[in-house]
C-alpha cells in the first residue's frame, strides 16, 4: 500500500514548509498505525529540498512531478533525474495526464522518461488513464493498454522498479471519482497487461495506484479493492489531515 500526494502547481515555499511540517508531525503521532504502509509526497520542484528537510525524521518519501529524459543540457525550464536525485527524490511522476494534455507529452516521451528514471534509480510513477469520450466510446481499456505498452517498452517491470497510477482523466479534480468497481476492473486489467508484457510474478508485486478525486470519504471503498494498492492524491493531499486520514484508511486496509 502506497499513499502518494501530488501537490501539482500548489504551495509557495512557506506553504510547502508548513504543509510538510504538518504531515511530519501527524505522521509521527500515528507512527505505529502508519508503519505498514509507504507514503510519498511530490511537491513543486522549487520546494523539494525544503520539504525533504521537513520530512527527514519520517519515512515519507520525496518525488518529482515530471522530468526531462536527458541528464543535462539546453532544455530551458526542465529538470533532470540527477537533479531530482541530488535533492533526495526516490520517485518521479511520469506521464501525468496534465503533462500529456497541456504540455504535449507523447507516449514516446513518457517511455524515454521511464527509462531515464530507472537508469538513475528513481522509481517512475507512470500515469495512465482515459478521457470521458474515450470511456463513453468503450475505448478505455484500449487507451490504457496503448499508454502502458508504450511507457514500458524496453523498461523494467520488476515490482521495485515501477509504479503504475490509473488516473481516469474525467475523475481528476472533478470530485467525481471512479466507482470502486470501475477502479478494480481497470486495475485488474492493468495487472493482466503487466503479466502479459513480462511475468505474472512481477505483475503481482507492482503497485497499481488509483488517482482521481480520492478523498477521505471514498478512500475506504477504493483502497479496499483487491487490485488497488494505494492512491495518487491531488487536492486532498494539500490538507495534511485529509492526506493522513487517507493514509490511516490505507493502513487499516493492510491490517484487515
Ligand atoms: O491528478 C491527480 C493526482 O495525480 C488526482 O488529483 P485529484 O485528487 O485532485 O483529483
Amino acid at each position: 500500500m502506497l499513499i502518494a500526494g501530488n501537490w501539482k502547481m500548489n504551495t509557495t515555499l512557506p506553504n510547502a514548509q508548513s504543509l510538510a511540517q504538518s504531515i511530519a508531525t501527524g505522521y509521527l503521532e500515528r507512527q505505529d498505525t502508519l508503519a505498514p504502509i509507504d507514503m510519498l509526497v511530490c511537491p513543486p520542484d522549487v520546494n523539494l529540498q525544503a520539504v525533504g528537510g521537513e520530512l527527514a525524521e519520517t519515512p515519507v518519501a520525496l518525488g518529482g512531478q515530471h522530468m526531462h529524459h536527458e541528464d543535462a543540457g539546453a532544455f530551458t525550464g526542465e529538470v533532470s533525474a540527477p537533479m531530482l536525485k541530488a535533492v533526495g527524490c526516490t520517485h518521479v511522476i511520469v506521464g501525468h495526464s496534465e503533462r500529456r494534455q497541456l504540455f504535449g507529452l507523447s507516449d514516446a516521451d513518457v517511455n524515454a522518461q521511464v527509462k531515464q528514471a530507472q537508469a538513475h534509480d528513481l522509481i517512475p510513477v507512470i500515469c495512465v488513464g482515459e478521457t470521458k469520450p474515450e470511456r463513453d466510446a468503450g475505448n478505455a481499456k484500449d487507451v490504457v493498454r496503448t499508454q502502458l505498452h508504450a511507457a514500458l517498452n524496453g523498461a523494467s517491470v520488476a515490482a521495485d522498479d515501477v509504479i503504475i497510477a490509473y488516473e481516469p482523466v474525467w475523475a481528476i479534480g472533478t470530485g467525481d471519482s471512479a466507482t470502486p468497481e470501475q477502479a478494480q476492473e481497470m486495475h485488474a486489467f492493468v495487472r493482466s497487461e503487466l503479466a502479459a508484457l513480462h511475468s505474472p510474478e512481477d505483475a503481482s508485486g507492482v503497485h497499481v495506484l488509483y488517482g482521481g478525486s480520492m478523498k477521505p470519504h471514498n478512500a475506504e471503498a477504493l483502497l479496499g479493492q483487491p487490485d488497488v494498492n494505494g492512491g495518487l492524491i491531488g487536492g486532498a493531499s494539500l490538507t495534511a489531515s485529509d492526506f493522513l486520514t487517507i493514509a490511516e484508511i490505507g493502513a487499516a486496509e493492510v491490517a484487515s
